[in-house]
C-alpha cells in the first residue's frame, strides 16, 4: 500500500519537479529583494538634494548589516529550525513567507518616507529614522528569508530523498542566483525608469514576494496532499521532534564538520564579492564604472554549474571528494589574487570564472550532504544551527575586512578616496580557504569512519530500492 501511494505522488516526476519550480520561485523573490540595495548604493550616498538619501559609507553598512541582526543575536532562526521540525514545512513556509512581506513592507515604508530629517541615539549611535526604520525592516525580512531557505532545503529532502535531491538543491540555488542576478542587473533600470527613485524597486520587489506567496501556497496544497494520501496508508509515524535534538545534533562531529566547512566557505565568497568591485578597481585598474562587470560574472556562472555538480553528484557520489576540490581551487584562486605582480584584468576574469566553478562545487555538494549525517526530523534544526554559524561569518568578515583596508592598506588617495593595495585582504580570504580544505578533508575521514554514504550517489538504484522495500517487508509483515 505505501509503494502504491508512493507512486501516486512523490513517485511522480511531475509533481516534485513542479513542487520545487514553486518553493524556487518563492527563494528566487527572497533573493532578489536581499541583494537590490547593493547596486543602488551610489543613489543612497548621493546628498538629498541630489535625488538620494545622503547616507554615509557607515549607514549603507549599518543597512546591509541589519539582515543578520536578529537571526545572530536574536537566535531568530534557530528557533525558526525548532519550529520547522515542530510544525512542519507547509506552517514554517508560510510563516518564513509572511515575515519576509511584513519586513519588505516596513523597509519601503522606511525608506519611501524622509520623517522630517529627524534622527535618534542608539547605543551611542545616530541613526537617521529612515535609515532604522529600513534597516528594521531589513532584519525582519532577514529572518523570514534565512527560515524560508532551510524550510526550502526540508521540502527538497522530503519530496527528492533517494532520487535527484542534489539536483533539485542545485536549481533551487541556481533560482536563488538568477534572483541574486536579476538584482544586480534590473534594479538599476528598475530605479531609472521609475525617475531615481529607489523606493519604487522595492515596492516591486514586494509585489513579486506576494506572487511568490501565492507560489508557495500552491505547494501547501500539493504538500497536504501527498501527506493526507500517505496517513491513510498505515506507514510508520516519523518520529517526533524533541528538544533533545539540538544537543545529538551538536555532539555530532560530522555537523561540525558541515557548519565550518559552510561558514569558512561562505565567507571567502560572499564577503569577497561585497570588496571585489574594489579589488577590480585598485588592483586591476578597471574604471570604476565597469568594476562591477566581471564580479557579476560569478553567480550568473552558478545557474548553469550548481544543478551539473548537483546532478553529478546524484548519479556518480563522491560529495566529500567535491567539496575538497572546490577548497583547493579557493584556496589557489584567493592566492592568486594575492599576488601584487598579477595585475592583468584578463587574471582577474579567468580566476573569477574559476570562482565561479569552486563556488559551484562546494555548494552542491555541501547541502545534499547534510541529510545523509543528520535524521530528517531533526534536519531543520540542523540546517539551522548551520545557517547560524554562517552567518556570523557573513556578518563578522565583511567588518573584518573593512577594519583591515583602513587601517594596514590605504596607498594613497585620489579626489579624497582612499586607495588600497589588496594582499592582506586576499591573504586573509586565503586563510579561509586554507581552513576550508582542512575541514573538508576532516569531513571526508569523518565520513569513511561513520559511513555516511558522502562518497555515494543519491539516486538509488532500482534495484537497491527494491532490496529496501524486501527489507521492510519482512520486518513488517
Ligand atoms: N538548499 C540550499 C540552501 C542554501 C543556499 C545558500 N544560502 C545560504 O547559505 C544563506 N544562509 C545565505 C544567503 C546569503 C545571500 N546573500 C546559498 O548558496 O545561497
Amino acid at each position: 500500500m505505501t509503494q502504491q501511494i508512493q507512486r501516486k505522488l512523490s513517485e511522480s516526476k511531475t509533481a516534485r519537479w513542479s513542487v520545487l519550480a514553486l518553493v524556487a520561485f518563492t527563494m528566487l523573490c527572497g533573493y532578489f529583494i536581499t541583494d537590490m540595495m547593493a547596486p543602488l548604493q551610489d543613489l543612497l550616498q548621493t546628498p538629498v538634494g541630489g535625488g538620494g538619501l545622503g547616507w554615509s559609507g557607515d549607514d549603507y553598512g549599518k543597512f546591509t548589516s541589519a539582515y543578520g541582526w536578529f537571526n545572530v543575536f536574536f537566535l531568530m532562526l534557530i528557533f525558526g529550525g525548532m519550529i520547522l521540525d515542530k510544525m512542519g514545512v507547509r506552517f514554517t513556509g508560510l510563516m518564513a513567507t509572511c515575515i519576509m512581506i511584513v519586513g519588505v513592507f516596513i523597509k519601503w515604508f522606511g525608506i519611501s518616507h524622509n520623517f522630517d530629517g529627524a534622527t535618534v541615539t542608539i547605543l551611542g549611535t545616530e541613526w537617521g529614522y529612515t535609515l532604522l526604520v529600513a534597516s528594521l525592516g531589513y532584519a525582519i525580512f532577514g529572518v523570514g528569508v534565512e527560515i524560508a531557505g532551510i524550510t526550502v532545503s526540508k521540502i527538497i529532502v522530503k519530496w527528492f530523498k533517494g532520487k535527484e535531491m542534489a539536483l533539485a538543491m542545485g536549481l533551487e540555488m541556481a533560482c536563488a542566483r538568477i534572483g541574486t542576478g536579476l538584482a544586480i542587473g534590473v534594479t538599476p533600470l528598475l530605479c531609472k525608469a521609475f525617475n531615481n527613485s529607489i523606493s519604487m524597486p522595492i515596492l516591486i520587489g514586494l509585489i513579486l514576494l506576494c506572487i511568490g506567496l501565492l507560489s508557495f501556497i500552491v505547494f501547501v496544497v500539493m504538500d497536504k496532499r501527498r501527506d493526507e494520501e500517505l496517513e491513510n496508508t498505515e506507514e510508520e509515524a516519523e518520529e517526533p521532534f524533541r528538544f533533545s535534538d539540538i544537543f545529538s545534533i551538536i555532539s555530532m562531529k560530522g555537523f561540525w564538520y558541515v557548519a565550518l566547512l559552510c561558514v569558512l566557505f561562505y565567507s571567502a565568497v560572499f564577503p569577497f564579492l561585497k570588496y571585489a568591485p574594489s579589488l577590480m578597481i585598485n588592483k586591476f585598474g578597471i574604471d570604476p564604472e565597469w568594476s562591477g562587470v566581471i564580479p557579476a560574472l560569478l553567480p550568473f556562472g552558478n545557474i548553469l554549474l550548481t544543478p551539473f555538480f548537483g546532478n553529478l553528484y546524484d548519479r556518480k557520489g563522491k560529495g566529500a571528494t567535491i567539496m575538497i576540490v572546490g577548497a583547493i581551487m579557493l584556496v589557489f584562486i584567493h592566492f592568486m589574487f594575492s599576488i601584487p605582480a598579477l595585475n592583468n584584468w584578463v587574471i582577474a576574469l579567468g580566476l573569477i570564472l574559476l570562482l565561479g566553478i569552486a563556488f559551484s562545487l562546494v555548494p552542491s555538494a555541501m547541502w545534499p550532504s547534510v541529510p545523509k549525517i543528520i535524521p530528517e526530523n531533526k534536519l531543520g534544526t540542523a540546517y539551522a544551527l548551520i545557517f547560524w554559524v554562517q552567518n556570523w561569518g557573513l556578518m563578522g568578515v565583511p567588518y573584518l575586512i573593512g577594519k583591515v583596508l583602513d587601517k594596514y592598506c590605504i596607498t594613497g588617495y585620489v579626489n579624497e578616496k582612499p586607495t588600497y593595495d589588496y594582499t592582506i585582504p586576499m591573504m586573509i580570504f586565503t586563510c579561509f580557504g586554507i581552513l576550508a580544505l582542512m575541514i573538508a578533508l576532516l569531513l571526508k575521514r569523518e565520513d569513511r569512519i561513520k559511513g555516511y554514504g558522502l562518497e555515494l550517489p543519491n539516486i538509488k538504484k532500482p534495484e537497491e530500492e527494491a532490496k529496501i522495500i524486501a527489507e521492510e517487508m519482512i520486518a513488517e509483515p
